[in-house]
């Protein structure tokens, strides 16, 4: 283990040093972008403005024959739009690390782009080992191109290998920006008998004891719920933060929701977009229910510093429902930092 002391050192010379605490974003979408697809990568600059983070992936969904367009396409639609200028993340994945594509996807991308990168996703992460190795490699090529911000990584978590040392992929490195659940990998890696990205199945469910003729009440379970909470718990012990990742049937929007809202109910910020209909989705359920951020804000107002009791509309309030409180304001004050509309029915001054 490298001592404490060592962690925050740049892993090369020159390499700008890592972030202490983790720049503060909204970030209730990763909006996927297929960037070898010219028609949805000529919609980028309008799309910028509308999701938290656009990011161009070059992984699965991209053809093997069309890797090298991908990349490109990446380079061309970060170098066209000024993503900073509406606070909006740029994020690439990359290819697998046991792949041909990954050396050249970052010493392309970094060369090219580096100081307009936010962060780099890395899928069928399997332990704390494959974090050291894009960390290093990583603080050679900022490096060598000059990059002045540490570009961050945020982990797919989609094999049981990673499921298995989630906690410590958490803490590899001071770049870990957090972490995505990858469900249609991990299921595959689970021997799982589904065929979805995402989202329930009509056969996992429980049923109630029989009760002489009347038909047995039953209920489809959540097939992600324990992976989802241990993702969490390794996350935010770890100060980094939580994604749902994918859900692929577009045509479902409405379950679509139910995880999407599970996800965050749980402590996740966010989840991937794939397709346009997402998005207005994503925004709906990852900003706090106004009715929850309204009676937040009176806990905080009636325990100004956060210790003691208070009763509330019947309910015990202390210094552990303040936190929560917090949670929610917080997490209000930075959505209305971005969206006049909810801005005003939070009313949070
Ligand atoms: C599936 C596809 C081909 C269907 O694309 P389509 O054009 O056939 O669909 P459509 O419904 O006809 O699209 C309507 C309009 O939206 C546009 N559009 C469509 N998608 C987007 C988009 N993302 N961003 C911006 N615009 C988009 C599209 O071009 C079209 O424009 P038009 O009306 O002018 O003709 C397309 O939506 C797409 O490529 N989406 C991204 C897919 C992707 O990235 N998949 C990989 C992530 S999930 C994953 O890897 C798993 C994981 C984590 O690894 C693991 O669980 O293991
Ligand atoms: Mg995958």
């Amino acid at each position: 283990m490298k001592l404490p002391r060592r962690f925050f050192q740049p892993l090369a010379t020159g390499a700008p040093a890592p972030f202490r605490d983790l720049p503060v974003k909204l970030e209730r979408m990763i909006h996927f972008v297929p960037p070898h697809n010219d028609k949805v990568r000529a919609r980028v600059p309008e799309l910028a403005g509308t999701v938290d983070v656009v990011l161009g992936n070059l992984e699965d969904a991209v053809p093997a024959d069309q890797k090298e367009a991908a990349r490109k396409g990446f380079v061309a639609m970060a170098q066209a739009t000024d993503f900073a200028a509406t606070g909006t993340g740029l994020w690439t994945r990359i290819n697998a690390l046991n792949s041909p594509w990954i050396l050249d996807d970052l010493f392309t991308i970094v060369a090219e782009v580096g100081d307009k990168l936010d962060v780099v996703m890395v899928p069928k992460v399997e332990g704390p080992w494959d974090i050291h190795y894009i960390d290093q490699l990583l603080a050679q090529l900022e490096a060598r191109h000059g990059v002045k911000k540490p570009i961050l990584v945020h982990a797919i978590l989609e094999t049981a290998e990673g499921v298995a040392n989630v906690d410590a992929i958490a803490c590899a490195s001071p770049r870990m920006h957090g972490m995505s659940l990858g469900p249609a990998d991990l299921a595959a890696s689970r021997g799982m008998k589904t065929t979805r990205v995402g989202g329930g199945h009509p056969d996992y469910r429980v049923i109630a004891d029989p009760a002489g003729d009347a038909p047995r009440a039953s209920a489809q379970q959540d097939l992600w719920h324990y992976t989802i909470a241990r993702m969490v718990d390794a996350c935010m012990a770890n100060g980094i933060k939580a994604f749902y990742g994918p859900f692929g049937d577009f045509s479902d929007l409405a379950a679509c929701e139910v995880q999407f809202r599970n996800a965050f109910l749980m402590g996740c910020a966010g989840a991937w977009t794939l397709h346009p209909s997402q998005v207005a989705l994503a925004k709906k359920v990852f900003a706090p229910d106004p009715a929850e951020v309204a009676f937040a804000a009176r806990i905080v107002a009636a325990m100004p510093d956060g210790t003691g009791a208070v009763m509330l509309d019947g309910k015990m309030q202390d210094d552990a429902t303040w936190k929560q409180a917090k949670v929610i304001v917080d997490l209000a004050k930075l959505v209305a930092a971005k969206d006049p509309d909810l801005a005003k029915v939070y009313d949070l001054g």
